[in-house]
């Protein structure tokens, strides 16, 4: 059964709190397995990642297989039926335009003392992309994080998917051919993050590994972090859904469903000021359930992980809503805009009932790599910065040097860091000759 919750209920708060904590772990086991498969692959290299491909996906790759060639990228790509490669080539079209409004700008000023100061910006100089096999392709999620990488001018991408029994999902070749994926490789797993990582004979290493996957490619990313970057470990999907009555109890279950049928683990919540509603919505959800292909996931995460909860007004909603931080909060009120000017940690918002989360999966802009697990207290959605660094530049002239240098000598002396002081102090030395 999914909770009920009542703001006005006295237990309110510690089963708002058991609704917060109910979330799955990273077993330690996994992490063991990992740090073994990554120190294999540092040793052995390819030979590793084909024994390991055999092991996990039941896959026999040779050093000339390991990666698709150009012209089998080609052909899965035209089997993909044309309206699938058109929805594509559309979703791509506006997550490149979204995406491109994300470049930031490089600075330069002179200040008070005459130093010119700035910083500028350059991408990394190549990217890994994790794209998840078996249960979960999603071509959409290959768009979007490929595409930001290419808006942001990174040079290389190399695109890592796993084929279980040899199944590869011809519209990720698709999506992968659309967003300009420069490489891609039939390898998953803790083994293709450190063959991303560290580099083979095959695979140059990356500087930075994006995208998905399971608890094993999740405790790689993690391990291989410092070495690399990474974007973000996401967890299963979230979605609140903050809603009055004045809603369609049909279209607001549909839109917790679809999120509920990523993942068992996922949650979704509705917040709403009317207890009628929410009974309502409850109802639409168990029926609607009967009718989706993926009932065992999202009934099983509905089960677990949902909550309809009532509030007095949506002021509290809003407060509510800032204590789960979603991932994704609807926001389906007249004034949506008003309730959103409040929402301090929410990773993306859907404004009004004609904007279902399902538009940001595919074919909004904005991108859904999104921070999950109360992460968007502290961090964002991925974006062009993810494959940016910013470069500070300080420019000294005699005159700044003079009027700024004395006290960098003394924090240097105060500090005992001799060299520090004497290299400014050379210089003041010589303007003073
Ligand atoms: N948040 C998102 O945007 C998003 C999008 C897509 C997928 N996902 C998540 O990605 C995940 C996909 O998982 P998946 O398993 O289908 O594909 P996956 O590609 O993440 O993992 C498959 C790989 O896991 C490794 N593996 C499996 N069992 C192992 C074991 N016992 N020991 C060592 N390694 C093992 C194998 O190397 C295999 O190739 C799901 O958890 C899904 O929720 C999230
Ligand atoms: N909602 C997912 C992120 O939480 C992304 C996705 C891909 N395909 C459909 N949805
Ligand atoms: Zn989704």
């Amino acid at each position: 059964m999914p909770r009920f919750l009542d703001h006005a209920s006295p237990d309110f708060e510690a089963a708002f709190a058991a609704l917060l904590a109910a979330k799955r772990e990273d077993s330690p086991d996994v992490d063991a397995t990992v740090a073994a498969i990554i120190a294999d692959v540092r040793a052995r290299g390819d030979a590793a990642l084909i024994e390991l491909t055999a092991r996990f996906d039941r896959v026999t790759l040779t050093l000339q297989t390991l990666r698709l060639r150009p012209e089998e990228v080609a052909q899965a790509a035209d089997e993909v039926p044309d309206r699938v490669r058109e929805a594509l080539e559309l979703a791509a079209a506006r997550i490149r335009a979204y995406h491109a409004r994300q470049i930031p700008d490089d600075a330069e000023w002179t200040d008070d003392a005459g130093a010119t100061l700035g910083w500028r910006w350059t991408p990394v100089g190549a990217a890994g992309l994790y794209v998840p096999g078996g249960l979960a392709t999603y071509p959409s999620s290959v768009l979007m994080n490929a595409i930001p990488a290419k808006v942001a001018g990174v040079e290389r991408l190399a695109m890592v998917v796993p084929t279980p029994d040899g199944a590869l999902n011809p519209a990720v070749l698709a999506a992968a051919r659309i967003a300009g994926v420069d490489e891609i490789y039939r390898i998953g797993g803790a083994q293709a993050v450190a063959a991303l990582a560290f580099g083979t004979d095959t695979i140059a290493p990356v500087d930075k590994i994006t995208g998905p996957g399971n608890a094993y490619v999740a405790a790689a990313k993690r391990r291989v972090f410092g070495k690399v970057g990474i974007d973000m470990i996401a967890g299963p999907s979230e979605i609140l859904v903050i809603a009055d009555s004045d809603n369609d109890p049909d279209w607001i279950a549909l839109d917790m469903l679809s999120q509920a049928e990523h993942d068992e683990s996922a949650q979704a919540i509705l917040v709403t000021d009317d207890a009628q509603f929410g009974r309502a919505v409850a109802r639409a959800i168990e029926a609607r359930l009967e009718t989706l292909d993926r009932r065992a996931i999202a009934g099983a995460s509905w089960r677990d992980f949902g909550a309809i909860i009532t509030v007095p007004d949506l002021a509290v909603a809003a407060q509510l809503s800032n204590r789960v931080a979603p991932e994704h909060l609807e926001i389906c009120v007249a004034d949506a805009e008003a309730v959103a000017a409040r929402i301090t940690h929410a990773g993306a918002i859907f404004l009004g009932q004609w904007t279902p989360e399902a538009i940001g999966d595919y074919v909004g802009g904005p991108n859904h790599v999104l921070p999950t697990a109360r992460s968007a207290r502290f961090s964002s959605g991925l974006s062009v910065l993810d494959f940016m660094k910013r470069t500070t530049i300080a420019r000294m002239t005699p005159a700044a040097l003079r009027v700024i240098g004395p006290a960098a000598e003394t924090l240097a002396n105060s500090e005992s860091l001799g060299a520090h002081g004497l290299s400014v102090r050379a210089r003041l030395d010589r303007l003073n000759d």
